[in-house]
């Protein structure tokens, strides 16, 4: 395909213009397409009658100063990273920095902080979403079941092995070294002697010396005494207990989570939920009838975060149902023995990869909280989580409360992206097409064949066009090397209540997808396109490829796109420019 076949400044039909829910911060000349636009209209935009001309124009392509190196950063590494933000992350020039180092979605856990606390970091995530031109989906991790202990009085506290300590459901009493008071009133009626509670300060990272292992001696009516079986100074306000194997009967989405997602949820367009706790595949099903209530959040991706016995036993029917899963390991760490969690991880990440759906994996790098380099075993713990098949790695303490968030998202980005260069693509593809079967659904057997293309004629990237969404997760599926530019094109619906155009949410949603980099198309521009305006935003896309360094003279490029009924795969080969 020449350049100069391509339709610079053709005047396209546009249907309508309306309010649309691209925030500002979506469109970002780095990772957005470039559409400039000079419209008139008339009459009603809503019936779709009256034609809006509008001219396409695209913005050169900055020139490339030689000294410096290839601007790849927003594709250096095909696996995803998620940041929790909280108290080290939340100014805009620190969150800038943890995007440019390559952070795509950030996780507000909301088991701690209040909804402004919150909301203060988000629009901090705003504006540096706006002044690194970097895209950044949103997370809203929930409280669900957990287990709190308060502390109110800040103070830390010391536990001594071999002492006694009783957990209590009585919130009127002072955290000490003999008392904690723990938010469920039925701990006593479901624990029993033997058992094993864990405590530890908010996003706990494991072995440090600020969490604490307790047996359980005796249940004395609504209290538990336990028996302390390491010495722990746990400090902070929040700590979080996790009683081993032990069914705890409070909802998965609970009434203060609801409350948040009804407000903070909806006011901040969440484009995922991370569902704490996830148990059965209702929990899923409960949020999802939750959200549909909610305006847009119809569109909000549910991903089920497996932390416990529970969750593992119910995991085929939960993945049936959620859009993603997170695999848990702080928590689920203490519920499998040690031996058992390399072959969950393997056997979750596996089920992930056959059904098309995005797995994060959390907990990988805790000392960084502290340090400024990962251990061996983390760093290659970082490694294999590439290898096993995971879209995403999720940051927790290391970004919240760590001394080195930037660190941490540079290291773990540059581990994925090392590790990305030995993924067996080969083995991984012919697996995936065996699990499948046949017959293959029309579009599943299109996006397979665009990978399949795109490895054949050693394609510097895919691109697919899509609404929502669906034709880029099966193309991720079969894990192709090369990056996915997803052209995201909007898509006018009505609830019968207002019009709006979808695409804001599906094009951040791709941002946890392993190799996916979304575009989002202006939304005044047409789903039901012409073959000519795919030409032009086709362009548009390349160009943004070439600005990025990933796409350079003569090279292939595999497109996926409808063109009339039908769905094709096709291969265009670039001139020298
Ligand atoms: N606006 C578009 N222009 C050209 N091709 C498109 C467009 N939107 C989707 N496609 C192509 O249509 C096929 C179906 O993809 P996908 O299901 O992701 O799109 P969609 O618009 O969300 O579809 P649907 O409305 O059928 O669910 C894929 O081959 C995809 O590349
Ligand atoms: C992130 C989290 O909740 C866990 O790893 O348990
Ligand atoms: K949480
Ligand atoms: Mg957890």
């Amino acid at each position: 395909m020449q350049a100069s076949h391509l339709l610079l400044e053709e005047p396209i039909r546009l249907a309508s213009i309306l309010e649309s829910s691209t925030p500002d911060e979506l469109l970002d000349d780095s990772q957005i397409l470039q559409l400039q636009f000079a419209f008139t209209t008339t009459g009603d935009p809503l019936s779709g009658q009256d034609r809006v001309d509008v001219k396409l124009s695209v913005a050169p392509a900055p020139p490339r100063d030689p000294s410096q190196p290839n601007p790849k950063n927003a594709f250096s590494s095909m696996t995803k990273i998620i940041g929790t933000l909280g108290p080290s992350s939340r100014d805009v020039e620190t969150i800038e920095k943890l995007l440019n180092a390559g952070m795509s979605v950030a996780r507000f856990d909301f088991s701690w902080g209040d909804s402004d606390f919150h909301q203060e970091t988000l629009d901090n995530l705003k504006k540096a979403v706006r002044n690194t031109r970097k895209l950044c989906a949103v997370m809203f991790d929930t409280v669900g079941p957990e287990l709190q202990i308060i502390n109110k009085g800040e103070a830390p506290i010391n536990l001594v092995v071999d002492e006694f300590v009783v957990l209590t459901p009585d919130a009127t009493q002072q955290a000490s070294s003999t008392t904690l008071p723990v938010n469920y009133p039925e701990l006593a009626s479901v624990v029993k002697p033997k058992d094993t509670i864990f405590v530890g300060q908010y996003l706990f990272t494991g072995s440090e010396s600020t969490s604490v292992w307790l047996e359980v001696m005796e249940v004395q009516g609504p209290n538990v005494k336990c028996l302390v079986k390491n010495s722990a100074t746990l400090t902070g306000t929040l700590f979080t207990a996790h009683a081993a194997g032990v069914p705890v009967g409070l909802p998965t989405l609970s009434d203060f989570d609801k409350e948040v997602i009804s407000k903070w949820g909806v006011k901040n367009s969440i484009d995922f939920i991370s569902l704490s706790y996830t148990r059965h595949a209702e929990d899923v099903r409960q949020a999802r009838l939750h959200l549909s209530k909610l305006g847009d959040l119809y569109q909000t991706q549910i991903f089920a975060k497996i932390e416990n016995i529970e969750g593992l036993k119910h995991f085929d029917e939960i993945l049936k149902e959620a859009d993603g899963i997170i695999l848990s390991r702080g928590n689920l760490g203490i519920d499998l023995p040690p031996e058992k969690v390399f072959l969950f991880q393997k056997a979750a990440l596996h089920k992930c990869n056959m059904a098309g759906k995005p797995a994060i994996v959390t907990r990988v790098v805790d000392s960084m909280t502290d340090t400024p380099r990962p251990t061996r075993a983390e760093a290659t713990d970082v490694a294999n989580a590439v290898l096993d098949g995971a879209d995403g790695i999720l940051l927790g303490a290391e970004t919240l409360r760590g001394l080195y968030p930037v660190e941490t998202i540079t290291i773990v980005q540059k581990i994925c992206a090392e590790a990305e260069k030995v993924f067996n693509q080969a083995v991984f593809f012919k697996k995936t097409v065996k699990a499948v079967g046949e017959p293959m659904a029309h579009l599943e057997s299109i996006a397979s064949s665009a990978v399949r293309a795109g490895t054949k004629v050693r394609a510097s990237v895919i691109v697919v066009f899509t609404s929502s969404g669906r034709a880029a997760r099966l193309i991720a599926k079969y894990k192709p090397s090369m990056p996915v530019l997803v052209v995201v094109i909007p898509k006018l619906t009505t609830n019968h209540l207002r019009w709006s155009f979808t695409g804001a949410f599906q094009a951040r949603q791709c941002l946890a997808v392993r190799g996916l980099f979304p575009m989002l198309a202006d939304p005044r521009h047409p789903a039901e396109s012409s073959t000519s305006t795919n030409e032009s935003i086709l362009k548009v896309a390349l160009d943004h490829g070439k600005a990025a360094g990933i796409i350079k003279a003569h090279d292939r490029i595999v497109v996926c796109q409808k063109v009339g009924d039908s769905s094709v795969v096709k291969i265009i080969e670039l001139d020298a420019y």
